[in-house]
């Protein structure tokens, strides 16, 4: 029936351990906010400590806490390979060129383009769109006070950019980590774990014997197909990238004109490992299935899993993304004298081309109705439909860099919050002390549901998401919205009453306990082009940051970067669009005709 068949008594101790400190956390969290919001420092602290204390109980009983992840241990070396972690800048030299940069969206990719050029002492101007910054890991408060998040975001241990960049903004102790596990929730409260932690007479075993342990182990799979499971994979470049991480990744990078169904299945691979388990994380990594995406984009990050321990260990914000991501990144933003200016869309870039040469020079760019702005260089932070509609058309014709994005698409996904008046994920577990109730502290996974990725706020991120006297709050993610995973439900075109309506039904479908809970509220967020599609054959057309034209550069996780469309990859690719503004800065200042910012009737 059910799972944490592994280590029971483990998971006896995080069951006992872990509600009652949980507890303390929410009655000091809650203190904090009746206190006044999170003005109450002292108390917050308090309950981020008792926070803590859960993952510290963990470890103790298995689960991998990552010591290296404290600020200053963020580094290199760390990472898997150097392509992940571009090299530190050096200080600038006294007396060197400065900058003004006009980048435009405030997503993650914008924010670590502006902390990295503010770093290196350069001028920002942030133009974001919308009335909040964060793009799709935004959220921003209803009437009522509820965090509205664009998505369920979770940060995998080989997450080294955005580490740094929480680190160096203030924000990396507001992330808390979860059991090494990732657990499978299948009909009737079936939980079955993929449990990567490995102790052997108290000593932690790591990559890629933890890995190994946990795929062998897993009772989510059949023993035959955990057979077929080893050998695709061990035919794979994984094995290559176990003593050459870096030849490894070369090889994966081929991989990408194959679908992973079909990479997988040519190794031996079995339709039961990819219907039972690599499905819903193919949907959580790509919100496409194992047919549609490709195998480079699976095995670039089992490659992670496989050769560094804590890459597949997951952390989640103690609160909202809004709360305790992008605002200590705005706050060292704007410290450090960059300036965002939100419902300031870009309508338009003003170019001028020399038609003797053919070359294409920035000069300005029209924002919200008739004001122009003007900088030494432009950077489009943007999404894959943002930026399709505001590179003009005559550069697509006549420059491949941008020709190429058109043939990017972004995929659907819908997230839906809903509030119960209990804890539904809250399961009966027998083990070694008799049955306790436990509610699942992590990121979930299911085959059984429509929304293949889901987890309860309340739980994973309880500054914000716990409520006294209320129970979880599920935020699950639909993939694919126009044919729901399991049902072939086109939830795109229902109404929000009807998307709620089989969401609770599935999450009734999958915990017994929901079965006794009344839903109290819920929210639906549509968004019709999230992530690029990371389809067969398109790695190829992700444009670089550097450009054909000298003054404009691109940001933005669908840009060429070696990570997937991620926060880590949007992350990367602000730090790799910086590094190469501020190599071409003598130039840039030498070029610039910009007096001041100009307004134009
Ligand atoms: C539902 C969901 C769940 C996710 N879960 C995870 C997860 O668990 N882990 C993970 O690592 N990643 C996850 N992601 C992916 C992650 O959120 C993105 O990869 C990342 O945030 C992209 O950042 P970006 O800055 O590149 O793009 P965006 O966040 O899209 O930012 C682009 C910005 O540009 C603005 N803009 C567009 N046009 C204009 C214009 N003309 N003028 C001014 N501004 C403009 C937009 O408003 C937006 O703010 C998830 C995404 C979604 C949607």
């Amino acid at each position: 029936m059910r799972g944490f068949t592994s280590k029971e008594a483990c998971s006896s101790a995080a069951a006992s351990a872990a509600p009652g400190t949980r507890t303390v956390a929410r009655r000091l969290a809650t203190r904090a906010r009746a206190k006044g919001g999170h003005d109450d420092k002292k108390t917050l602290l308090a309950a981020r400590g008792a926070n803590r204390r859960v993952g510290v109980r963990s470890a103790e009983c298995g689960a991998i806490a990552n010591p290296t992840i404290a600020g200053k241990d963020v580094g290199p070396k760390d990472a898997p390979l150097k392509s992940l972690f571009p090299e530190e800048p050096k200080k600038p030299a006294p007396g060197s060129p400065k900058v003004k940069v006009a980048i435009v969206g405030g997503g993650l990719a914008g924010l670590s383009t502006a902390v990295e050029l503010l770093d290196q002492g350069h001028e920002v101007d942030i133009y974001e769109a919308r009335p909040w910054y964060g793009g799709k890991v935004a959220s921003y408060k209803d009437r009522d006070g509820n965090h509205i998040e664009m998505g369920l975001h979770v940060f995998f241990g080989c997450y080294f950019n955005l580490f740094r960049l929480m680190a160096k903004t203030g924000g990396l102790n507001n992330l808390l980590l979860k059991d090494h596990t990732h657990t499978f929730c299948n009909e009737d409260g079936d939980v079955r774990e993929l449990d990567f932690r490995f102790f052997l007479n108290d000593t932690k075993i790591g990559a890629p014997f933890h890995g190994l342990k946990a795929f062998f182990t897993t009772p989510q799979l059949s023993v035959a197909d955990k057979a077929a499971n080893a050998l695709a994979l061990g035919t794979s470049p994984i094995v290559r990238a176990l003593v050459d991480p870096e030849g490894g990744m070369e090889d994966i990078r081929k991989l990408d004109d194959i679908s992973f169904t079909d990479w997988f299945t040519s190794k031996g691979g079995s339709m039961g490992s990819i219907e039972r388990m690599w499905n819903p994380i193919a949907y959580a990594l790509g919100f496409i299935d194992c047919n549609d995406i490709s195998a480079r984009c699976m095995l670039t990050i089992f490659q992670f899993f496989a050769t560094k321990t804590d890459a597949s260990v997951l952390r989640m914000l103690a609160g909202s993304p809004n709360d305790y991501l992008t605002k200590p990144i705005v706050e060292y933003v704007e410290k450090k004298g960059g300036r965002i200016h939100l419902k300031t869309g870009c309508r338009e870039i003003l170019y001028d081309t020399d038609e003797k040469t053919g070359k294409t020079v920035v000069n300005g760019l029209r924002i919200g109705g008739t004001k122009v702005v003007q900088a030494d260089a432009y950077v489009a932070a943007l999404d894959v439909p943002g930026a399709k509609k505001l590179i003009p058309q005559p550069w697509k014709d006549s420059m491949k860099q941008f020709g190429d994005i058109e043939k990017l698409v972004g995929v659907p996904v819908i997230t839906v919050q809903l509030r119960y008046d209990n804890w539904v994920t809250e399961m009966q577990v027998e083990n070694s002390k008799g049955k306790e109730a436990r509610g699942i502290d992590n990121l979930l996974y299911s085959a059984d549901a429509d929304f293949s990725c889901f987890a309860d706020l309340a739980l994973v991120s309880p500054w914000d998401y716990y409520k006294e006297g209320e129970g979880s709050l599920m935020q699950c993610v639909i993939t694919p919205p126009q044919k729901g995973a399991v049902s072939g439900r086109n939830y795109f075109k229902m109404p929000k009453e009807e998307i709620v309506k089989y969401t609770d039904e599935q999450v009734r479908k999958l915990f017994p306990s929901a079965r006794k809970s009344k839903l109290l509220w819920s929210s639906v967020v549509k968004i019709a082009q999230s992530l690029y599609k990371e389809e067969p054959g398109l790695d190829v057309f992700r444009p670089d940051q550097k450009t054909p034209i000298d003054n404009f550069f691109l940001a933005g996780s669908y840009t060429k970067q070696d990570y997937i469309d991620s926060m880590e990859g949007a992350t990367l690719s602000g730090r790799l669009c910086a590094s190469k503004i501020v190599d071409e800065a003598g130039k840039l200042a030498q070029a610039s005709k910009i007096e001041s910012e100009v307004a134009n009737a």
